[in-house]
């Protein structure tokens, strides 16, 4: 029996189940999609098998029926109470209304009394994994009527093909999402929040390549906390593990957005400074050096401050080398920090 015969009430009655229907709607992450030619491929074959000459692809949002894709006319979205499909999402799976303007649920809205005055409306409903209509594949015509159960049959089908597509495009997206996440842990240092060892060797080497081809200089800092094992004596673990993250948090505040600054290993800190010269990257390795000697650390109701050593390690394109020589250089010089008494800045090779 079609939901047409059985609904009695002239105003569209939001169910409780609605805010369960709107959730299962909302994962599929569909509304407000740009048009794709797969789904416009589907109402074109709505159209052409039910002999009629509009098709819609209609989602049921809150207070809107937002139109994926229409065959016949152009149409983005409809307020809710102006849409049949808002009728069909709570009614059986399979809605035909064979006059719109014989049925007072639908004789007053837009479409029927307004161009194209509307008169035959047959939807499917297009239903979730788990059970709620989020909307529906529907076809309309200017002329009263109903589908043969052939028309009928096929379009439950193509509305099958129409959920499989959304199903389709919402895991692709949550795969990608995925992807993305998996990128980042694995190129990010938890404690630090800095790309790790493995991240920063990969983006070396094609700044390496990149410095050669344009004929840029390339520098790197090599940043070693000082007697940072004193901190996890004193203090404890986790209070060194605060200031690694403290210490790294300065880092990306106080770099350029093409800089990389990453955790080489331990409480040893590396900068990779794509186009700067040797000069260049003394004075930003001197602004940080004094920005870590400044910056306040809490154990807890104690503060205290650290210092750290930094190494330079530069090459200008004449003389480029490779990664590792550029990360020994400036190794080199951070080891010459270190000897000279630490809390400093020591540039280039020896
Ligand atoms: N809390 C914490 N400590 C770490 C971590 N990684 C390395 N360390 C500690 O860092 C300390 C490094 O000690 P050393 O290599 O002797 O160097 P240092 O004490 O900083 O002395 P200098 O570098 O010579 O100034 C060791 O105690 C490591 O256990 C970490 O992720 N968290």
């Amino acid at each position: 029996m079609l939901a047409v015969e059985k609904v009695h009430t002239l105003h569209i009655a939001r169910p409780q189940a609605d805010q369960f229907r709107l959730a299962a709607l909302h994962r599929y992450h569909i509304l407000d999609t740009p048009a794709c030619e797969d789904f416009s491929f589907l109402t074109e074959l709505a159209t052409k098998v039910c002999e009629v000459p509009y098709a819609f692809i209609s989602l049921v949002d809150a207070d809107r029926v937002w139109i994926k894709s229409c065959s016949g006319m152009q149409m983005g979205e409809l307020p809710r109470g102006e849409s049949y499909c808002s009728l069909a999402v709570l009614g059986d799976a399979a809605t035909e209304i064979p006059d719109l303007s014989a049925d007072p649920r639908t004789a007053h809205m837009t479409l029927t009394v307004g161009e194209p005055h509307m008169r035959m409306y047959s939807s499917v409903a297009l239903t979730s994994s788990d059970g709620h209509a989020i909307g529906t594949l529907c076809v309309m015509d200017t002329k009263p009527g109903r589908l043969s159960d052939d028309q009928r049959a096929t379009l439950a089908k193509l509305a099958r093909q129409v959920m499989a597509l959304i199903e389709l495009r919402s895991n692709e997206r949550n795969l990608e999402a995925a992807v993305r996440e998996l990128e980042l842990l694995a190129t990010t240092d938890e404690l630090t929040g800095l790309h790790n060892r493995r991240s920063l060797l990969h983006r070396l080497k094609f700044e390496v390549a990149r410095s050669r081809r344009f004929r840029a200089p390339l520098s790197a800092l090599m940043i070693d906390i000082d007697h940072f094992k004193k901190i996890n004596d004193e203090y404890g673990h986790v209070v060194g593990d605060h200031v690694l993250a403290n210490v790294g948090r300065l880092l990306r505040e106080n770099v350029r957005v093409i800089d990389m600054p990453s955790r080489y290993g331990g409480e040893e800190l590396c900068v990779i400074l794509p186009n700067t010269p040797v000069e260049g990257a003394c004075k930003l390795a001197e602004t940080l050096r004094a920005k870590i000697e400044a910056q306040l650390h809490a154990a807890g109701a104690r503060q205290f401050r650290i210092t750290a050593s930094i190494g330079v390690g530069s090459f200008n394109h004449m003389e480029i080398d490779d990664a590792e020589g550029l990360l020994k250089q400036a190794d080199d010089a951070l080891y010459r920090a270190k000897r000279a008494g630490r809390n400093r800045v020591e540039c280039g090779s020896d």
